[in-house]
């Protein structure tokens, strides 16, 4: 195994069906520089949804293609609009983390070509979604939390309801996928804890195979 990553001896655990976390396998330290490579080649923005809302959370992406919202909906972009130039390259670094993540979690095979790279400030959150603009949902989601603690929200097939949560830290990668790719998901700040370096900001990488 690559020494890139923590040799974590932390097993998947199966949150819920199909949904697993592993602890603090992925490390700031080796992330953090690379992370600044590509906000510097494509700056972190907030987007708008289609009905005009600005996001609460400002993103960007790397790899081939990259996630964006705009007035005529969500899709996958090549370039980036704000720039017109393409996204920067996936790194390394991103690519082999999720696909240890992933093999890890019994999705062997797996390879990322989109990451978004999401900044959560104290009390901003994600709303509950799907993950559903990827036309092969046979391929799971990697999900890599950075910085200060989210409280992670698993509902199921619907929004409605009470949702099963998990505290995220630093280092920490969720996989889901099979039966749970559709899941309604959603991030909550307001109670995080801060981190040493990166105090009360969270990065996240969604990397997918697009
Ligand atoms: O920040 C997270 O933990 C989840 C991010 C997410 O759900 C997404 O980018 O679609
Ligand atoms: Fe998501």
């Amino acid at each position: 195994m690559s020494d890139l990553f923590s040799q974590t001896d932390q097993l998947p655990e199966e949150l819920i069906k199909d949904v697993y976390l592993i602890r603090s396998l992925a490390r700031l330290d080796q992330l953090q520089p690379v992370i600044k490579q590509v906000i510097t080649q494509a700056p972190l923005r907030f987007m708008h949804t289609p009905g005009g809302k600005r996001l609460h959370i400002s993103m960007t992406n790397c790899g081939d293609l990259g996630w964006i919202s705009e007035p005529n909906g969500y899709r996958y972009a090549h370039r980036d609009p704000t720039s017109g130039k393409p996204w920067p390259q996936m790194p390394d670094a991103f690519r082999q983390l999720a696909r240890q993540a992933a093999t890890l979690c019994g999705f062997a095979g797996f390879d990322p070509n989109a990451c978004l790279v999401n900044h959560y400030q104290a009390g901003q959150e994600l709303t509950a979604h799907q993950d559903k603009n990827e036309p092969d949902l046979s391929q799971p989601i990697v999900s890599v939390s950075l910085g200060m603690s989210a409280r992670f929200q698993m509902y199921g097939d619907s929004r409605n309801g009470k949702p099963v949560e998990v505290e995220l830290y630093d280092g920490d990668v969720m996989v889901w996928g099979r039966t749970a790719r559709l899941i309604y998901h959603g991030v909550k700040t307001n109670r995080s804890i801060p981190h040493p370096q990166l105090g009360l900001h969270r990065f996240n990488l969604t990397l997918r195979q697009v």
